[in-house]
C-alpha cells in the first residue's frame, strides 16, 4: 500500500483528508482492561517494554476496539536513559524514579556502548506490529526530545518545580549541554532504527517544553529538536518527523518555523482557531481534544470534538488528544469518539 492509501501518512505529507484521520495518544494503556490483564502477565512495567510479543499485543488492543489509522509502538521515552546505563524503576501509582543525573562527573556513567543492543527487543517489537497492522493503518516510532528525557533523568522522576534540571541548565550550561548533546546523538539514532524496523513515521514527545523562558526554550528545546530531525533527515530524509512540544504556548511558532518537524501537535490549552491560521498554513497539525473529555464523556465530548474537527478539518489535519488518555477514562467513551471522527462530517 502507497502512502496515499494510509490516510495517516496522506495528511502527514500535507494532504487533506474529507475524513481527517485520527490516533490517540497513550491509546494502549491501563484503562483498558486487556492491557491491565497483560500488564499482570509481564511482571514489571519495564519487561512489558521489553517483550516483543506482549508489547506488539498491547499495541494492537486499542485498534482491534476503535480502528484508528495509527498504532504507535508501546514503550516509553525512559528506555533512552535505561539503554544508557541510567537506573530505572517504575513503581505501581508512583511513575517512574531514576537514579539522578546531575554533574559532569555523574555523566561520565553513562554509556553509549551497547546502546543499540540493550534496545533490541523494542526494534523486534516494531518489525512484529509492522507485520500484524491493518494494510491501511500506519506505524508511529517515538522518542522523548533530549529536554524532557533530561528531566527525568536529573529530577530522578517527575517534578514540579525542574529546580534541579533548570538548575544544572543555568548554572552550568556546558555540563548541561553535554548530556542534551548525547541524547541529540542516541535519540536520532534510535529514531531511525525504529524507521529501519518498519515505523513510518515517528513523533517526538516533549512534555516539558512548557516549562522554560524564552532563551532557555530555544537553547534546550528548540535547537537539540532542529539538530534531531536534521540527524535523522539524513538518514530518513523522506520520514516525516511529528513534534510534539506540550505547553510551549507563544513558542509553538517559532517551533512550526524553526524546528524542521514535518507536522506539529498541539497540546490541550491551543486555541484551535488560532492554530489554524498560524500554524496550519505552514505544516499539517495534530490535537488537540482535553483528554478529559474521555473521562466526562456525553455532549460535551460530542460538541468539543466537532468544534475541534470544524475548524481544523479541510486543511491537513489528524485528530488527536491535546496530552495522553488518562487511566479513569471509560472505554465506552473512547467508542463513542472513535464512531464521530469515522462517521464525519455525514453525521453534522
Ligand atoms: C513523559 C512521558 C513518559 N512516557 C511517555 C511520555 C511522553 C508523553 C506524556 O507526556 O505523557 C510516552 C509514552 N508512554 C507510554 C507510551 C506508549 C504508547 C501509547 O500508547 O501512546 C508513550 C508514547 C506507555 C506508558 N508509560 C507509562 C505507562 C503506565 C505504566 C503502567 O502500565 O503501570 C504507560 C502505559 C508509565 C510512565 N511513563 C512516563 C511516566 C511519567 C509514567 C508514569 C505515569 C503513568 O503511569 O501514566 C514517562
Amino acid at each position: 500500500m502507497t502512502d496515499r492509501q494510509k490516510p495517516f501518512l496522506d495528511a502527514l505529507a500535507g494532504n487533506a483528508q474529507q475524513r481527517p484521520p485520527f490516533w490517540l495518544m497513550r491509546q494502549a494503556g491501563r484503562y483498558l482492561p486487556e492491557y491491565r490483564a497483560v500488564r499482570a502477565q509481564a511482571g514489571g512495567f519495564l519487561d512489558l517494554c521489553y517483550n516483543p510479543e506482549l508489547a506488539t499485543e498491547v499495541t494492537l488492543q486499542p485498534l482491534r476496539r476503535y480502528r484508528m489509522d495509527a498504532a504507535i509502538l508501546f514503550s516509553d521515552i525512559l528506555v533512552v536513559p535505561h539503554a544508557l546505563g541510567q537506573a530505572l524503576t517504575f513503581q505501581e501509582g508512583e511513575g517512574p524514579k531514576l537514579d539522578p543525573v546531575r554533574s559532569a562527573a555523574e555523566l561520565s556513567r553513562l554509556r553509549r556502548d551497547g546502546f543499540h543492543e540493550r534496545l533490541q527487543p523494542v526494534y523486534e517489537a516494531v518489525r512484529r506490529i509492522r507485520g500484524a497492522i491493518p494494510e491501511d493503518t500506519a506505524l508511529i516510532g517515538f522518542a522523548g526530545a533530549p529536554w524532557t528525557v533530561a528531566c527525568y533523568m536529573v529530577e530522578g522522576g517527575g517534578s514540579k518545580e525542574f529546580a534541579q534540571v533548570k538548575g544544572w541548565a543555568y548554572r552550568d550550561p556546558a555540563g548541561f549541554g553535554a548530556l542534551i548533546d548525547l541524547l541529540v546523538d542516541v535519540t536520532a539514532d534510535y529514531l531511525a532504527a525504529q524507521v529501519d524496523a518498519g515505523a513510518e513515521t515517528v513523533q517526538l514527545f516533549d512534555s516539558w517544553a512548557g516549562v522554560l523562558p524564552p532563551g532557555p526554550f530555544r537553547r534546550w528545546v528548540l535547537e537539540p529538536t532542529r539538530r534531531i530531525v536534521a540527524r535523522f533527515k539524513a538518514l530518513h530524509p523522506t520520514v516525516p518527523v511529528i513534534g510534539f512540544p506540550r505547553g510551549a504556548g507563544l513558542q509553538y511558532d517559532i517551533y512550526a518555523s524553526e524546528s524542521g518537524v514535518d507536522a506539529i501537535g498541539l497540546d490541550t490549552t491551543v486555541p484551535p482557531v488560532w492554530a489554524a491560521r498560524t500554524l496550519q498554513t505552514r505544516l499539517p497539525v495534530q490535537g488537540n481534544l482535553d483528554p478529559i473529555h474521555l473521562v466526562t464523556g456525553g455532549e460535551a465530548l460530542r460538541d468539543a470534538a466537532l468544534e475541534i474537527l470544524e475548524v481544523f478539518g479541510g486543511r491537513p489535519f489528524i485528530f488527536n488528544l491535546g496530552h495522553g488518555v488518562v487511566p479513569q477514562t471509560p472505554p465506552e467513551h473512547v467508542a463513542e469518539l472513535a464512531h464521530l471522527l469515522r462517521a464525519w462530517p455525514e453525521i453534522v
